[in-house]
């Protein structure tokens, strides 16, 4: 069993939602939060004296939706968008917009094939072709020739998904901002994820002398994930 290589008097718990926290759904919108999944994050806030924030790729008001008043700190869209406590104002950074021609492209792409979904951020978009998997020729062919860079965006791949992000967020840049803050600052963090964008906050993590665990690399899935969550949850598997 994975143990966390300090109390929770030192710790704060910084975790991805999808994939880790949920098992990964046909659309972003029929995600199932587990039984036992909210208390369990309740008890480690508490444990950790409200240390406990979710860094995601989503918008902030889907954890709102999904995990209601459950993390202390919320990092929403990779980053982009930031709220440091649970009565805060949402920081948001002036990030570029997705050019129109773009997002009616893409929509016209998914009108072409139903189940295709497309997400609109506040600083980029999301193409999910898991319900429709032949779509994602037709996207690779039109975001090919999208001059990325110069609007200030990189493609990410994502699951069955591919993500137009903005340049310089990632998630490890996002944990180092809310560990700068009370409750987190002062003390170590402990991130885990599952997917690529998630690395960012392994590497984050480590740096800073804390600990960062990847699924399927650390956790075979998230089922086994969320099972250890709850033993820390019930004080297991922390040094002392
Ligand atoms: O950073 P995360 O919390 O892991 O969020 C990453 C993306 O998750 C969502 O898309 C993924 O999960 C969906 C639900 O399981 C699934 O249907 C989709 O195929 C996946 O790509 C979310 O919709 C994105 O906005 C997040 O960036």
């Amino acid at each position: 069993m994975i143990q966390v290589p300090f109390s929770p008097s030192r710790a704060a718990l910084l975790l991805d939602f999808d994939g880790t926290l949920v098992d990964i759904a046909p659309t972003p919108d029929s995600v199932r939060v587990p039984e036992g999944l909210i208390a369990d994050l309740l008890r480690l806030r508490d444990m950790l004296d409200g240390a406990l924030a979710i860094i995601t790729g989503r918008p902030i008001i889907q954890i709102d939706h999904f995990l209601p008043g459950v993390p202390y700190a919320v990092a929403g869209e990779h980053g982009v968008v930031v709220r440091h406590a649970p009565d805060q104002r949402i920081r948001e950074r002036d990030l570029p917009r997705v050019p129109k021609d773009w997002a009616d492209a893409v929509e016209k792409i998914a009108a072409e094939h139903p189940g295709v979904g497309i997400e609109h951020k506040k600083a980029g978009m999301v193409l999910h072709y898991r319900r429709a998997p032949e779509a994602e020729a037709d996207f690779r062919a039109l975001i090919s020739v999208w001059p990325v860079d110069q609007h200030g965006f990189h493609l990410q791949d994502a699951q069955m998904a591919i993500e137009l992000r903005p340049l310089g967020i990632d998630k490890g840049k996002a944990l180092e901002e809310l560990m700068a803050e009370a409750p987190f600052a002062g003390r170590l963090p402990v991130f885990a994820g599952d997917d690529v964008t998630d690395r960012d906050g392994v590497r984050a993590a480590r740096r800073m002398g804390g600990a960062g665990w990847l699924i399927p690399d650390d956790f075979p899935d998230a089922a086994t994930f969320r099972r250890w969550l709850h033993d820390l949850s019930e004080g297991r598997g922390w040094a002392a």
